[in-house]
């Protein structure tokens, strides 16, 4: 497991934001899945104010989601929504570099049509950066242990959550792993238990789907605070 351990969630968020600056400075577009939920919404505030806000060349970035939950972006579970609200209304960026998973749409038809964005803005189907979350229960995007098809060769997939039924669209496990870099953002005490578990047993012997999946040709680390990483 490669793991980079810093003392607090913001200087992990602030690592991230600094690879955001990096990868906006090389001057051609860079494509960028980020993840939903709690976790990376320090990331995002981060993003909002100086000195990234400003440094970073938003017109290069192009932004995409690892999930989406099947609800109106106003909704305060629209992962797209979150990142609207704590970002994209703070910072200059091209409206055509952000592709959302429309959560409103019929489930079907907009995998049909988030597929074929992928197809057409990325044709090889490799991200240039992933980033992940990881749950308590060690589900990755919207892929979810027991549930979750690792041999499913499509580029999308729709998902419902195991617990509250909700639908999701969600990457599959096969086009998460043809990204050139995946970084799992993991903070907090509450997912020390498992990160121990991923990090002493092999992934075949787990059903997790954030032990499972990495990048097969690229890079794979684990971006932890203190507390995530307090029993490794
Ligand atoms: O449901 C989700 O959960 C995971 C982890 O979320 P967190 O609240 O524990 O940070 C997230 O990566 C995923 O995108 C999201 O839809």
């Amino acid at each position: 497991m490669n793991t980079i351990i810093f003392e607090n969630a913001q200087s992990a968020v602030e690592k991230i934001a600094q690879e955001f600056k990096v990868y906006s400075l090389k001057g051609y577009p860079v494509h960028i899945s980020l993840s939903g939920g709690s976790t990376p919404k320090l990331l995002f505030k981060t993003l909002a104010t100086a000195p990234y806000n400003t440094e970073i060349q938003w017109q290069n970035l192009h932004f995409w989601w690892g999930d989406e939950r099947m609800v109106v972006p106003t909704d305060p579970e629209s992962n797209y929504g979150e990142v609207q609200k704590l970002l994209f209304d703070h910072i200059q960026i091209p409206a055509e570099n952000i592709h959302r998973i429309q959560g409103e749409n019929d489930p079907q038809a907009e995998l049909s049509r988030f597929e074929q964005e992928i197809q057409t803005e990325i044709p090889n189907g490799e991200f240039d950066w992933i980033i992940l979350g990881m749950g308590n229960d060690g589900h990755t995007a919207s892929l979810f242990p027991y549930q979750t098809d690792f041999n499913d060769p499509n580029l999308v997939v729709i998902a419902k959550h195991p617990e509250s039924g909700q639908l999701r669209i969600s990457k599959t496990a096969k086009l998460l792993s043809q990204a050139k870099r995946i970084s799992y953002l993991v903070t907090g005490e509450a997912k020390a238990d498992i990160l121990k578990e991923i990090a002493t047993h092999s992934a075949d012997q787990l059903p997790y789907p954030a032990a499972k999946i990495q990048s097969s040709n690229g890079v794979t680390e684990w971006i932890l605070d203190r507390g995530a990483a307090k029993l490794l």
